[in-house]
C-alpha cells in the first residue's frame, strides 16, 4: 500500500498547519556576509555560490523544521550552481529528513515512458547495483509534467507505488501564461481538466488510507482562485500543492478551497516571501538570522486564520 498521502497528512497534522517552506536560494539575494565569506574561500566560481547555498539553506531548514511539515526544494537554482550546487541539494535533501521534514523536490520532470521510468528511479523510487538496492535522491514526492500523456505518468506511478513516495502533477499552474495551454478546451473539458481527471482517477484507486488522499498529487496554482474551487471538487482523492502564495499574490484566502473541512487535502507553498523577508524595499539588508521563522510563523497564521487550516490547532 502506499501511504505517502496519509504520511502528508499526517505530518500536517502533526505541525497543525499546511504551510510548505520553497528552497530556492537565489546569489544575489543571499546575506551579504554569506557571498563575501564564500567568495573568499573559493573565489568567484560555482563552488562559491553552492556553498552559499549550503550555509544559507542549512540555516532556513534548523529555522523552519519545527514550525512546518514540508518543505519544497526548486531544483532549478541548484542546477544553475553545476554539479556543486547538485551534491549541496543532495546533502541538504538529508539535512531536511535528519530534522523530521517531508521533501519534495520541484525537478517537473517527465519524458518517453522508458526515460520517465529512468526518472522516476532517480527520485522517487531506486536503482539495483548488484545486491544493493540505492534511493539516489531519497525524495518524498517529486512534481511533474503531464505533457507527455499517461505512458509519461505511469513509472512514477510505479516507483511511487514501491517506494511508498509521491508525485504532484501540474494541473493549473500559477503563472499568468498558464491558460493559454492548460486552459484550451476539446470535447467539452479543458487540458487541465482532463489532467485533474487522470490524476483524480489514477490517485483514487490507489487510495486505501483513512485521510482519503492518495499518493498522487496535483499542482494547482493560489493565483487562479476560481479554478481551485472547481478543481478541488474535480479530484477528492488527491492532494494538492499549491503555489502562488505570497511573491506571486496569491493570498492566504485564494488558497482557502483547496482544503477539506479538517483542513487538510493541501499544502501551501511560500519561496521568495520567506526565504528574502530580510531584504528591505529598497534593497538594503535587515538582520537575516531568525527572519525565517518570522516569515514561516507569519504565513502559518494567515493561512489559520483565513483558510479551514484554523481547524488543525
Ligand atoms: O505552478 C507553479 C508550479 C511551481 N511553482 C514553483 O513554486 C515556487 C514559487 O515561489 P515563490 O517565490 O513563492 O513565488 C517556485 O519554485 C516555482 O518554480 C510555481 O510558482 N507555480
Amino acid at each position: 500500500m502506499n501511504d505517502f498521502g496519509q504520511r502528508l497528512s499526517d505530518a500536517i497534522l502533526a505541525k497543525k498547519t499546511p504551510a510548505m517552506v520553497g528552497i530556492d536560494p537565489r546569489w544575489e539575494l543571499l546575506p551579504e556576509e554569506l557571498r563575501r565569506d564564500a567568495v573568499a574561500e573559493h573565489g568567484e566560481t560555482t563552488k562559491a555560490v553552492a556553498q552559499g547555498y549550503q550555509v544559507f539553506c542549512q540555516r532556513v531548514l534548523d529555522e523552519v523544521a519545527d514550525l512546518v511539515p514540508v518543505v519544497k526544494f526548486q531544483m532549478a537554482f541548484f542546477e544553475a550552481a553545476g554539479a556543486e550546487g547538485l551534491l549541496v541539494l543532495s546533502q541538504l535533501v538529508d539535512h531536511a529528513h535528519d530534522a523530521g521534514l517531508l521533501v519534495v523536490l520541484d525537478g517537473k520532470r517527465n519524458d518517453i515512458g522508458s526515460t520517465a521510468a529512468a526518472y522516476a528511479n532517480a527520485y522517487v523510487g531506486s536503482i539495483g547495483i548488484g545486491s544493493t538496492t540505492l534511493r539516489p535522491w531519497n525524495a518524498d514526492a517529486l512534481t511533474v509534467s503531464p505533457y507527455l500523456g499517461t505512458e509519461g505518468i505511469n513509472p512514477f506511478v510505479e516507483s511511487c507505488d514501491k517506494h511508498g513516495t509521491g508525485i504532484f502533477v501540474l494541473v493549473r499552474t500559477s503563472n499568468p501564461g498558464a491558460g493559454a495551454i492548460q486552459e484550451l478546451s476539446a470535447e467539452g473539458r479543458s487540458v487541465c481538466e482532463r489532467v485533474a481527471d487522470l490524476v483524480e482517477g489514477a490517485s483514487a484507486s490507489l487510495t486505501s488510507t483513512p485521510d482519503g488522499y492518495g499518493p498522487l498529487g496535483a499542482v494547482v496554482g493560489a493565483t487562479v482562485p476560481e479554478q481551485l474551487v472547481a478543481l478541488r471538487k474535480r479530484m477528492p482523492h488527491v492532494p494538492l500543492l499549491i503555489p502562488g502564495y505570497g511573491a506571486q499574490g496569491g493570498s492566504a484566502a485564494d488558497t482557502s478551497a483547496g482544503f477539506d473541512e479538517r483542513g487538510l487535502g493541501a499544502v501551501v507553498n511560500s519561496s521568495r516571501a520567506i526565504l528574502f523577508s530580510y531584504r528591505l524595499k529598497d534593497g538594503a539588508e535587515a538582520p537575516w538570522k531568525d527572519s525565517f521563522a518570522t516569515a514561516a510563523r507569519r504565513m502559518i497564521d494567515d493561512l489559520a486564520t483565513h483558510t479551514p487550516a484554523g481547524r488543525l490547532r
